[in-house]
Formats: C-alpha cells, structure tokens, sequence
C-alpha cells in the first residue's frame, strides 16, 4: 500500500501550491505562535481556499483555546485537526472534526495504551518527544518502540528527511508520514528539491 505524505509547517501560497504538485495528500499548518513556523488563520484560509481536491488540510494546536480552534476551523470545511498538546480525547471530539492526536513517543512509553485513549481519531501521530519543545524538533525517536500493530492508523513523524524516509517506511510500515524540518531551506519555508525527494521517496520506494 502506497505511504501517504504530510508537508507540515506551510507558511506560504506558493510552498502550499508546490508540495501539492508533487504529489502532498495533506498540508500541515501551526497555528502555535511559539513556532517559527507560525502562520495567521487568515493566511491559513486563504491557502486552503485555494488547495485542489484530494489535499486534506491539517489544523495544528497545542492546548490552544477553543475560540482560536474555532477562528480557524470556520473558514473552510475541509480542515482536519492535529491536537498536539495534552489535550483529551473529549476535548478533541467536541469540535465535530476529523482529528489526528499527536503522542510524543521516549523510551519506555507504552504506545499501545497511549494509542487505547484516543480510539476516536482518524489517526494517531507519533512524534519525537524531547522536553519543552511540543513539536517541530527534527528530531528521531527509536521507531522500534512502536507495536506492530496498533488499532488506529499511524502518522509517522519527528526528524524524517529524504535520506531517512525509505528506512523509516521499511521499519515502521506507517500508513503515512509527516515531515517539516527534513524539507526546508529554513524555518517554515520548504525546498522543492527536497519535498520532490521526501515524496518520491515515500511513494515510489
Ligand atoms: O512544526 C512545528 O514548528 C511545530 C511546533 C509546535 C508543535 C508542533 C509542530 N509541528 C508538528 C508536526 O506535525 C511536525 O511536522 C512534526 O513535529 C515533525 O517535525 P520535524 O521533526 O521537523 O519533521
């Protein structure tokens, strides 16, 4: 089954227009104002009013208030959650979306029952956790911690790059991955070279 791909952290009109013709099946956008890779929900809306069909649009928070959620979901129907604080599984389903939660995965978590508190979600992230930066490290975390087979599709993520991306694939067999640091020429703005390598190489092997 072909490995699908999430460009996170989009700033901007023309990375948005790039990743998706290279074949991107999800764009991310960090509305966590710490982050470099910041982006207005007005300039979000703007890039999503503009996306082609089949690109699914990913909302990214970090224990965000609702009334920000809500400024941002409410300009298009299209967008997809990704919940990448401590946020619970009611929480994350009060806002009637299709949502990802993020899990921060160190040694000697048990994935398994972490996965078990979000069976709600459309798929569960498995990120880098490394302490006091939420996401966005470019940062790997041993993949071996994660159980052949879990109950919820995975997102693998956290220091990808078009040079680790076919082993990363091999080990984890994800039903997607997600990057955002591996492709840039610097915070937030994305390389077309590497985003064509990222994605050809989750895609074609
Ligand atoms: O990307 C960020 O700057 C960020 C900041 C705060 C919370 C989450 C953030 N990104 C979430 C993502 O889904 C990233 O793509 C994921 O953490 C992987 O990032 P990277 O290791 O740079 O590929």
């Amino acid at each position: 089954m072909t490995c699908r791909v999430k460009i996170c952290g989009i700033t901007n009109h023309e990375d948005a227009q790039m990743a998706c013709r290279y074949g991107a099946d999800a764009l991310g956008f960090v509305f966590y104002e710490k982050s470099p890779r910041y982006i207005t929900p007005e300039t979000a809306n703007s890039i999503v009013a503009s996306l082609p069909p089949f690109v699914t649009p990913v909302a990214l928070f970090v224990d965000a208030n609702s009334d920000v959620i809500d400024s941002v979901i409410k300009g298009s129907s299209r967008w997809m959650i990704q919940f990448h604080g401590t946020e619970s599984e009611s929480e994350c389903v009060s806002y009637q979306r299709p949502y990802m939660k993020a899990l921060r995965i160190k040694k000697g978590d048990d994935v398994a029952a972490l996965v078990s508190g979000f069976l709600s979600a459309t798929a569960i992230l498995l990120d880098a956790y490394k302490a006091g930066v939420p996401g966005g490290t470019g940062e790997v975390f041993d993949w071996s911690l994660i159980p052949g087979e879990l109950p919820k599709p995975v997102v693998l993520a956290g220091g990808l790059t078009p040079e680790n991306i076919k082993e990363a694939i091999k080990q984890v067999a994800p039903y997607a991955v997600d990057v955002s640091g591996g492709v840039e020429l610097s915070k937030g703005i994305k390389s077309e070279p590497k985003v064509q390598e990222f994605i050809s190489g989750a895609k074609c092997g």
